[in-house]
């Protein structure tokens, strides 16, 4: 399979410390790729790096086959790599919908003085992102929530919505930090379903999560992180046997 995103001996400092230590990693187009590792392991620095949020001490990243090594995360965001956060970003007081269609804005095309004035072509262009935009909604079942507030959602739909908003935008490679983190064991079972679904529509994922029996079941390939440094990497059931990973994970309390 030809690689999507690969990234080669990237490297990240903080002071003393080496967050992210030479680190290569491949993401297959339309796979589902894990990236998983203990606390502290380097793998939002890593994430952070790849998507443009974070700077690049050293190494190179190659993303639809371009060097991409450096370019600001908007930049990237206009070549196809949408990525969520630990965090929400949603608008709370805003609709779902609204929010979503937030996700389309770098493919609005009317420029002012057409917003201005409301003009036909702007209405004809706004309801094809709607028309869209519903369609991303009815993926991932959130349609009947479309004019609530997001305020109002449970944590689980509203980290849907950001999945959504993050889709909405067309990327050719969707990258998640921790899309499972907080969510109740029933909810995690329909996201696992979701990403199931998108990489079968023909979506590249690649997946930060401290949820590694959901990460087990659903990935096509797994990168293992401790202390900067890739210990492992494969498919699921030789990276659960690697007698590295067993060590990172039963040597602490935290994730085991
Ligand atoms: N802004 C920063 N300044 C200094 N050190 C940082 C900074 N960001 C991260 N680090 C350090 O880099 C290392 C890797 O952190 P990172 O957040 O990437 O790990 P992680 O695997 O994502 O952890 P977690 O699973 O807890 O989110 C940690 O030792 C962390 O303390």
């Amino acid at each position: 399979m030809t690689a999507l995103l690969e990234a080669t001996g990237l490297i990240r400092r903080w002071g003393g410390l080496t967050a992210v230590d030479r680190v290569d990693v491949s993401v297959a187009q339309g796979s589902l790729h894990g990236l998983i590792g203990p606390n502290g392991a380097g793998k939002t620095t890593l994430v952070n790096m790849i998507t443009g949020v974070d700077r690049i001490d050293d190494g190179r990243v190659r993303f639809q086959g371009d060097d991409v090594t450096g370019l600001a995360s908007h930049r990237l965001a206009s070549k196809g790599m949408a990525r969520t956060f630990q965090t929400s970003q949603l608008f709370e007081d805003e609709s779902v919908i609204d929010n979503v269609m937030a996700g389309r804005h770098g493919h609005i095309r009317y420029r002012f003085p057409h917003t201005l004035f409301y003009t036909p072509r702007v209405v004809r262009e706004e309801r094809g992102h709607r028309t869209e935009v519903y369609a991303v909604l009815r993926e991932l079942d959130l349609a009947e929530d479309a004019h609530r507030q997001v305020a109002e959602l449970s944590y689980g739909r509203r980290r849907l919505v950001e999945l959504a908003r993050a889709i909405a935008s067309q990327p050719t490679l969707l990258v998640l930090d921790e899309p499972a983190a907080g969510l109740p064991g029933s909810d995690v079972d329909v996201l696992g379903d979701v990403l199931r679904r998108l990489r079968d529509s023909g979506y590249t994922i690649l997946v930060i999560e401290h949820n590694i029996g959901l990460l087990m079941t659903i990935c096509d390939r797994m990168t293992v992180l401790s202390e900067g440094k890739v210990i492992a990497d494969g498919v699921p059931a030789v990276v659960r046997e690697s007698p590295e990973v067993i060590e990172a994970y039963l040597g602490r309390n935290d994730d085991a």
